[in-house]
């Protein structure tokens, strides 16, 4: 299968994803946050629905959950670094979790 192109993050909207609550992870180029919701199954539903979207992006989240958080570290493997994709699926969660 061939491999996408990546292209480099617009500036301006990983600033506005650092704004909302996304953090740099130190030492990595990628960005990391944490949802919280009312319960366990609220966590599932988010991650369902974020799963959905990440297969539809072919891009794929670093993730765990711990009751009703859910930690994510989102970064290109492919480039071992931040693409547009991680900016667009970041959107995408802040979305599904109504952030
Ligand atoms: C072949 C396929 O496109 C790659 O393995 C995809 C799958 N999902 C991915 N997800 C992430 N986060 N980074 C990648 O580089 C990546 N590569």
């Amino acid at each position: 299968m061939k491999q996408p192109d990546y292209a480099a993050p617009d500036p301006a909207a990983l600033e506005a994803l650092l704004a909302k609550g996304w953090a740099l992870v130190p030492e990595r180029e990628a960005i990391t946050r944490s949802y919280r919701f009312a319960d366990f199954a609220e966590a599932m539903g988010f991650m369902m629905r974020a799963a959905i979207w990440a297969e539809k992006l072919n891009h794929h989240p670093e993730w765990s959950n711990t009751y009703h958080r859910v930690e994510v570290t989102l970064t290109t493997h492919a480039i071992a670094g931040l693409s547009d994709l991680d900016i667009l699926l970041a959107e995408r969660m802040d979305r599904l979790a109504g952030i």
